[in-house]
């Protein structure tokens, strides 16, 4: 996988003509696990590409989101949460995080409006006061979660933390400022044809999107400390051959690993109904994102520890990047 070659990515495609002016170029969202950056991706792109959840560290993968407008094309890469490493994993994804932060054209770095200034913020914002090249605008999210007074000593707290190019309030929930946040994002970006032909939303390979979207449905009502155990691998997905026009049918085959066999036994539940439910949930977004009917077919698996062991990682495409 190596969704993070963005040199490669700006090689401009041969695109017939943009208007003089025009901005293209890359941007990042950071933050602590939970503070709305899918939601707002989501908004600005207009349709749903990333994983939201209520759950922490939900978004394991970078996913590309893109904004086009009449005088910019914005790509957004989507984080995880930045955060301190514990496990193996955490490590892994943190270096994701810091690669993807020197190569992008601006930063939007995220708080809700809503919580106080906690040590996870302060943190980032020392990792991201390292990144000097880079702007950094800093956004107040879920402003309709409190009042005005509120998101006035938010901003002015959020002030207080760093030094940054912007600092914008936004509520990915009410639209509140959401245009602004693509304006102020594309100002920084530099002069330049359109990287991406226009109507594409996000250059994520269908096989992850459709991985996410299961992750997302086995997440529903389990134990808080099981997310983190769960990883989906689809292990092919293909049209079926011979199906009739007009019924088309893709088939996807795909692995629910967890690492120990008591979660094995959570993921399928009593008789299966568990992974049942699980499995027509996904099964539905599917078909939603594809535009197609799918038959889906759920293996659940033990992998061993799978977040401390290297190959396993490896394995389900946690893969060092380099
Ligand atoms: N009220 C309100 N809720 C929001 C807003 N934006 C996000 N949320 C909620 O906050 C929760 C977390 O949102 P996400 O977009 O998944 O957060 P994230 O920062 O991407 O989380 P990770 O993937 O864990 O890093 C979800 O329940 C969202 O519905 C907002 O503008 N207003």
């Amino acid at each position: 996988m190596d969704d993070l070659d963005l040199e490669k990515l700006r090689a401009p495609l041969p695109l017939p003509s943009y208007p003089e002016g025009f901005r293209s170029g890359f941007a990042c969202f950071v933050g602590r696990p939970n503070v709305g950056k899918s939601t707002l991706m989501n908004a600005l792109v207009g349709q749903k590409v990333a994983i939201t959840s209520d759950r922490p560290q939900t978004t394991r993968r970078t996913v590309r989101g893109i904004v086009h407008r009449d005088d910019a094309q914005l790509i957004i890469v989507d984080t995880p949460g930045l955060h301190k490493p514990r496990t193996l994993l955490g490590e892994r994804l943190d270096s994701l995080v810091r690669s993807t932060l020197v190569e992008v054209d601006v930063i939007a770095f995220c708080l809700p409006a809503d919580e106080p200034i906690g040590r996870g913020d302060t943190y980032i914002a020392r990792e991201l006061a390292a990144q000097r090249d880079t702007p950094v605008v800093a956004l107040v999210t879920k402003t309709d979660r409190t009042d005005r007074a509120g998101v006035t000593r938010q901003l002015m707290a959020v002030e207080q933390l760093g030094e940054w190019a912007d600092i914008v309030p936004v509520s990915a929930q009410s639209g509140f400022q959401v245009d602004t946040v693509a304006d102020v994002l594309c100002g920084h970006l530099p002069e330049g044809p359109p990287l991406y032909p226009d109507g594409d939303l996000t250059d994520e390979p269908d096989e992850m999107l459709v991985a996410e979207l299961i992750r997302e449905a086995s997440l529903e009502g389990v134990r808080d400390e099981l997310p983190h155990s769960i990883a989906v691998v689809v292990d092919e997905m293909a049209p079926r051959e011979n199906s009739r026009p007009g019924r088309e049918l893709v088939d996807i085959y795909a692995s629910l690993y967890v690492e120990r066999s008591s979660q094995k036994a959570i993921v399928i539940g009593a008789k299966g109904a568990r992974l049942r439910e699980v499995g027509s949930a996904a099964r539905r977004q599917i078909e939603a994102l594809l535009g197609t009917r799918v038959f889906l077919d759920l293996r659940v698996k033990v992998a061993k520890d799978w977040q401390r062991d290297p190959k396993q990682l490896r394995r389900l495409g946690f893969d060092q990047q380099t």
